[in-house]
């Protein structure tokens, strides 16, 4: 077993977390929501994305929150771009990262960004050329890459067919999205062991989602092959607008206290944490995701 000493993790909270949410959050949350992460001392956040507002009408306002946030020195913000323009929008806002998001699965592409997973990467090509010439990383999302909505079950080869097609178009680096969280330990590992194929481990991620209460396991699954990169969202808020019934990612809470408890480093404060989740479920008047933090605050509350 090849557990890492010290683990890099990405809150994708104010994106993935919030994209979902029916009521409007002013952007003035949001942005109070990204400073809280940094203070807390996330390095790496994933602020928002550059879709149609037809579809994502919550992120909208990508624009007044990336111009909001007072960027500290060493965090990375991060943004999702499906397409140029959607690049080109971001651009004016300097992301230090574009995120181009794919799938494994064709009928989740379809729904998701309205076309076929070799268009798709037809799109992505100039948008990562363009974000390279620019002098911002690129991060590929793979979603789906062990279960559907629509299509049930993938297989570990659709996930190093398309893990392939990101890295011949010049993706950095890449996350293995179980996207409706059914994933369990092996079937991550595959899913993991196909991107490996392509993608050394510093240039993986995991990003589970909860929806089936697996995605600490399957946390536990990825650091035992060596990733050492996850994705989550504080809180565990979320939901993606296409994978009805899908619950959030993985709460950040609960990944740092699993991480500390094993004696892993993660450079966040825990407790300034717990205070940047409650700080959203309040705002979005409804209990925290994360269990840990419930317990916690039920702890400081005596
Ligand atoms: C990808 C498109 C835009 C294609 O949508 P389309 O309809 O095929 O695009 P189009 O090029 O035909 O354009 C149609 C309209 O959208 C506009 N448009 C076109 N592009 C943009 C853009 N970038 N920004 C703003 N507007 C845009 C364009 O200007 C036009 O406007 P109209 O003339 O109708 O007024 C659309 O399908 C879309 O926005 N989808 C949203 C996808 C999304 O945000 N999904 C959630 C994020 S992915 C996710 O959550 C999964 C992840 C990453 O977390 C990992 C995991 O867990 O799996």
């Amino acid at each position: 077993m090849n557990i890492p000493s010290k683990v890099h993790l990405i809150d994708v909270g104010p994106r993935d977390g919030l994209q979902n949410e029916k009521q409007p959050v002013p952007a003035a949350v949001k942005i109070e929501l990204v400073h809280r992460l940094q203070a807390a001392g996330l390095k790496e956040i994933e602020v928002t994305s550059y879709v149609s507002p037809k579809w994502v009408p919550q992120m909208a306002d990508n624009h007044e929150v990336m111009s909001g946030i007072a960027r500290q020195t060493g965090v990375r913000y991060s943004v999702l771009t499906p397409n140029l323009k959607g690049f080109e929008a971001a651009l004016l806002d300097r992301p230090d990262e574009i995120v181009v998001f794919g799938a494994a699965s064709e009928a989740f592409s379809q729904k998701n960004i309205n076309c076929s997973i070799a268009e798709s990467i037809e799109r992505f090509a100039p948008v990562v050329a363009a974000a390279k010439a620019a002098g911002i990383a690129v991060r590929g999302a793979m979603s789906c890459t062990v279960g559907c909505p629509y299509e049930g079950e993938i297989p570990p080869e659709r996930v190093d067919y398309l893990a392939g097609l990101m890295k011949g178009i010049g993706v950095e680096r890449v996350d293995v999205a179980d996207t409706i969280g059914v994933g369990t330990p092996h079937k991550v590992q595959a899913a993991i062991e196909a991107t490996l194929k392509h993608f050394p481990i510093a240039q993986v991620s995991g990003h589970f989602h909860d929806t089936y209460g697996q995605a600490l396991s399957n946390t536990l699954a990825a650091l035992e092959l060596g990733v050492w990169n996850f994705q989550s969202s504080v809180a565990g808020l979320g939901g993606c607008p296409y994978a009805k019934g899908a619950t959030g990612n993985v709460a950040t809470e609960d990944v740092v206290y699993l991480l500390h408890g094993m004696g892993i480093e993660t450079g966040i404060d825990l407790d300034a944490l717990v205070d940047a989740g409650q700080f959203i479920s309040e705002h979005l008047n409804r209990p925290s995701g994360s269990r840990v933090s419930r317990a916690l605050l039920a702890k400081r509350q005596g």
